[in-house]
Order: C-alpha cells, then sequence, then structure tokens
C-alpha cells in the first residue's frame, strides 16, 4: 500500500502550509515509506497493527540512513516507564493523546530546528578546510553507503584517486602557500569536471578521490583522463613565473569484482590505490584503470 499524502485526521489546521505530510497505516509501510522518502520528522504512535511504534523506532535507529531522523512518539499511553523507553530509544520527543495542534506543531518546529543544527554541524565536520571538498571521513561513509546500495541494485559504482605528481619539489621551491594554492586549483579543476551526483573528496595532503556513481569502470576511466588533460593547461602565477603541474589518477570500478561479497570500500579504495601506484610507476601524468 502506497502511504498518502493528506490532511490526516487532525482536521484543517494540519499540516501546516508548504509541509509535505505522509500518513502509514502500519509498521511496514512505515518504514518503506520513510527509507523511500527520507522525510525531516517522524510522528510515530505506539500501538499499531503488528509490529508496535517501539519496535518500529529501534528499528529507525539502527539504520544508518534513517538515524538522524527525529522521532516523536504521538501516543495515548502515559506511564513514565515507556516514555523513559522512548527517549533511550532515541525519540526527540513524546506527546501524549488527546493533544493540542498548536503545542504539537510548536514541538514540531523544534525538533526540526534541532536537526537542522545538527545537519550543519554534520556537514561542516565533513568538509576540508583548504579546499572546500568533502573529507576523508565523509568519503569513507559515502563509499559504505553507495557499496550496501550497489549490493540491492543494478547500478555501477567506481572510484578514482588523484594524487598531484611531484608535489614536494614544488612546495620545497615555492613554499607551503604556494602549494596550498596548486591543492585549492586542482580541488576545483575536480569539482567543476565532476557531475553533481559525484563525491569529491580530499583524501589527505594532495591526494583526493572521487566516487562516480552509476559509472562503469570505462566510463570512469574517460571522465579521469578528462580530468587529467584539464589540469595538466591549468597555469598557477608566481610573480613573473608561471607554474603548471600534473596529476596521476587510478581508477577502480566494481564492475571489476567477480564476486560481488569482495566488493567493500576498503576493497575498491585498494584497487584504486593500486592502479595510482601504477600511474605513478609507469611516469606519472596518467590514468590508470586497475
Ligand atoms: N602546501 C601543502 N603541501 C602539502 C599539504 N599536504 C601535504 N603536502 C605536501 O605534499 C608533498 C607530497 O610529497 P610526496 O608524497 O613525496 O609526493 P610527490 O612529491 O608529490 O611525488 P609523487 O607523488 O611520487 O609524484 C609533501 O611535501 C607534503 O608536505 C598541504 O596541505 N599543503
Amino acid at each position: 500500500m502506497t502511504p498518502r499524502t493528506s490532511t490526516g485526521s487532525w482536521g484543517r489546521a494540519w499540516p501546516p502550509r508548504g509541509w509535505l505530510y505522509l500518513h502509514a497505516q502500519d509498521a511496514t509501510e512505515g518504514l518503506q515509506a520513510t527509507r523511500d522518502h527520507l522525510p525531516d520528522l517522524i510522528l510515530l504512535d505506539l500501538d499499531m497493527p503488528g509490529t508496535d511504534g517501539m519496535t518500529l523506532c529501534r528499528q529507525f535507529k539502527e539504520d544508518p540512513d534513517l538515524v538522524p531522523i527525529p522521532v516523536i512518539f504521538l501516543t495515548g499511553t502515559l506511564d513514565v516507564a515507556t516514555k523513559v523507553q522512548a527517549f533511550d530509544l532515541g525519540a526527540i520527543d513524546y506527546v501524549t493523546k488527546p493533544f493540542d495542534t498548536i503545542e504539537l506543531k510548536a514541538r514540531v518546529r523544534a525538533a526540526l530546528r534541532t536537526k537542522r543544527y545538527h545537519d550543519l554541524l554534520t556537514t561542516k565536520a565533513r568538509i576540508d578546510a583548504l579546499t572546500g571538498l568533502w573529507n576523508r571521513g565523509y568519503l569513507n561513509d559515502q563509499l559504505a553507503m553507495e557499496i550496501s546500495h550497489l549490493q540491492r541494485s543494478d547500478l555501477a559504482l567506481s572510484l578514482a584517486m588523484v594524487d598531484i605528481d611531484l608535489f614536494k619539489p614544488v612546495n620545497d621551491t615555492h613554499g607551503h602557500p604556494f602549494g596550498d594554492r596548486i591543492i585549492q586549483g586542482v580541488a576545483g579543476a575536480l569539482n567543476r569536471l565532476s557531475r553533481d551526483t559525484d563525491v569529491v573528496c580530499r583524501y589527505g595532503g594532495e591526494e583526493f578521490a572521487i566516487i562516480l556513481r552509476d559509472t562503469s569502470s570505462y566510463g570512469a576511466s574517460v571522465i579521469a583522463e578528462r580530468m587529467r588533460a584539464e589540469i595538466e593547461t591549468l597555469s598557477f602565477r608566481l610573480g613573473r613565473e608561471c607554474i603548471a603541474v600534473t596529476v596521476s589518477i587510478g581508477v577502480a570500478g566494481g564492475d571489476r569484482f567477480v564476486e560481488t561479497a569482495e566488493l567493500t570500500g576498503d576493497a575498491l579504495l585498494q584497487a584504486a590505490d593500486k592502479a595510482l601506484y601504477e600511474a605513478k610507476n609507469q611516469g606519472r601524468n596518467r590514468v590508470v584503470t586497475g
């Protein structure tokens, strides 16, 4: 059964204008709707046909994709032990029926505000300060998530590791601040040449990693070659001098793994890293697909 958008049984005052309200009849439908729509907030009853609200809340909180979504229990159950259990499971609020619509809306607004702060902090903690790209922690999380999605679908996934060639001499000759400008310039080019759905990260130092969603290893090698060629044309001015840099790129695709079980984030990272090492060995400024 498909959850419907509606004004629910709370009359015309609900939902407030501009909010989309999805209504599910039971836990199975609720879990599916939550996975499909990733709502900003969940209002959850305790007594439902089949699985009860407490069990469903535990399922939300055990799923890495759903755990950040605030859950407000909306129930007729008044006893303190149940309330404590709900909060211990991760609920953000507990409202008992009959409730006042104005108060409920205020509690929903407060929960959404808290979620926005949480999202903002989470995002900030995952951004590399020098380049504005995602950092390594975010890459690892996204890679794990993408691979788990991949194992449930037919979509492709590739990873490219990009490393600036002979960067140490650039730093040693022209200084660290100039080296930083080059890292920023290369980061900007990688970002420009990626699709919105790609995840471009600074992996560390002068190394970058790009998750290419829905892309075969062949497609990824074409994109990587485009990036390599573009970066080669960049020129960084320092006084009267113009400095150019090149990058080596290692590409690994999920399609190269015969056994799906062997495809993990670490395995894809290792395969891309091995290809990068090979690109360096072959003379740098090239793309190698593993
Ligand atoms: N300016 C600057 N330099 C950095 C940063 N992080 C790492 N580096 C420098 O990047 C250089 C990396 O050098 P190596 O790992 O020896 O590699 P490379 O000289 O690029 O040589 P190949 O990778 O073999 O082509 C080191 O000198 C690091 O100090 C940073 O944030 N800013």
